[in-house]
């Protein structure tokens, strides 16, 4: 398992990470998400003791990473698949690794095969693609046959074929009951490989939940339901009466009816009630990609300007920032529909996770301020309003009626002899 405590990495005057705590456990792939530049390999290279926090501690099985007995053993990584002498053949990068390690050369051979490599493992590293660049990263990390792996972006430069691989090789990890800690901006790919997210933003952790509770967190659920097309006058009928129940109905492009805020079975009465045939009555919810989008909007650095010309995004004042999204709760208003209020949604969000994040011992950042004795105050608060300014629904279908609810760290020591059997190499710093 592994276990960071109020991490905290200041680079001078830039926050890299901010009182970030979370577990990740084994027998399951954990997910670390969040948009450019918040913190995943900052806090990664923390991990694995390549960079020294500014504040709070994070261990690995109970120990710093310095201080595992054999880590390299015990822990892999692949962190950066560049970080290979690329005059060395791909075999003999490993075999150095190994020596390090004091692994057998057949283990070598053997992640030489597990990763597909065998036939070009004779061959330098730099010419290597992309993709079998990160082949043997991920040998590399396989090596010493951890309990832990860590892996940032390992299906990046991958084809389809390779990232199926890597799905498989992620899920089998863990189903062998080892911690699998992946960072990703693939949210399709995360969908179908983790088990549980940690999503942060500006440094900061906004989600520590399972996938399915994420997605029901951060979305909007709500039911598509259809009259017939020849009968115009059914659908103005089932409106009035969804809206008289206290629905929020919407009409998408095709002349459907995008229901929020009454649960299927109800909906279904009241169709009946007022005499109004149905040809679909569907519950939806969004996908993992629309539930991040919606929950780290807010935390999201470097954005194109032709983001605000698609609507994606609302223009804000010069120098002014997004509000940071609500911990479990995201961002009210954008890219999906805002969720239904509380009380009233359409299909319940599962136990323990009602908009919120759990209330495990590490779910939210600390309030600005608000923990005597805590980490030094938020140095996101100034930036962020405390009143969210929603931005409007720029994708979200027309109302059919009224509208829903009208100190400066020093440069990190080199790795440790016992370092991942990634070699992760340089610093940040010196990158
Ligand atoms: N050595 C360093 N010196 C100064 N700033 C740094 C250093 N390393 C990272 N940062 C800054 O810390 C922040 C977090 O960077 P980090 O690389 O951890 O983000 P990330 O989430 O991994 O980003 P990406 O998804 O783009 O890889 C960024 O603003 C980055 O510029």
């Amino acid at each position: 398992m592994i276990e960071a405590v109020g991490l905290t990495k200041r680079y001078g005057d830039k926050t890299a990470v901010y009182n970030l705590s979370f577990q990740v456990r084994p027998g399951a792939v954990t997910g670390f998400l969040g948009p450019n530049g918040s913190g995943k390999s900052t806090t990664m290279r923390m991990i694995l003791g390549l960079d020294n926090p500014t504040s709070g501690h994070v261990t690995i099985s109970g120990h710093p990473y310095r201080k595992l007995p054999n880590a390299a053993r015990q822990v892999g990584a692949l962190l950066d698949a560049k970080a290979v002498h690329g005059g060395r053949a791909a075999r003999n990068h490993l075999l150095s690794l190994a020596q390090l390690s004091g692994i057998p050369a057949r283990r070598v051979d053997e992640v030489l095969g597990v990763v597909g490599l065998q036939e070009v493992a004779r061959r330098r590293s730099k010419g290597f693609s992309l993709g079998m660049g990160q082949r043997l990263g991920i040998a590399a990390a396989l090596l010493g046959d951890p309990q832990v792996l860590l892996f940032d972006e390992p299906v990046n430069g991958l084809d389809p074929e390779g990232i199926h691989w890597v799905r498989n090789l992620m899920k089998a990890l863990a189903a062998e009951g080892r911690t699998v800690f992946v960072s990703s901006h693939l949210m399709s790919e995360m969908a179908l490989t983790a088990d549980h997210l940690i999503v942060i933003g500006r440094g900061q952790l906004l989600s520590d939940m399972s996938v399915k509770d994420f997605i029901s967190a951060n979305s909007a659920d709500f039911a598509r339901v259809r009259t017939p097309d020849s009968e115009p006058q059914l659908r103005e009928k089932l409106t009035s009466a969804l809206t008289e129940a206290g629905g929020h109905v919407m009409s998408e492009q095709d002349g459907a009816l995008r229901v929020a805020g009454l649960a299927l079975p109800r909906i279904s009465d009241i169709a009946h009630g007022s005499d109004v045939r149905l040809w679909e009555l569907s519950p939806h919810q969004a996908s993992l990609e629309e539930a991040y989008m919606r929950m780290t909007q807010g935390a999201v650095d470097y954005r194109s300007t032709a983001d605000q010309k698609a609507g994606l995004q609302q223009p804000l004042p010069p120098g002014a920032q997004p509000p940071m999204p609500v911990p479990g709760q995201g961002q009210p208003g954008w890219y999906a529909p805002p969720p239904p209020q509380q009380g009233s949604q359409p299909f319940p969000p599962p136990q323990g996770a009602p908009g919120q994040a759990p209330a495990g011992p590490y779910g939210a950042p600390a309030a600005p301020g608000a923990a005597p004795g805590g980490p030094p105050a938020n140095p996101y608060a100034a930036q962020t309003p405390q009143t969210p300014q929603a931005p409007q629904p720029q994708q979200a279908p027309a109302p059919v009626t009224a509208p829903p609810g009208a100190a400066p760290s020093p440069t990190p020591p080199p790795p440790p002899s016992a370092a991942p059997v990634t070699d992760p190499t340089k610093s940040e710093d010196a990158r």
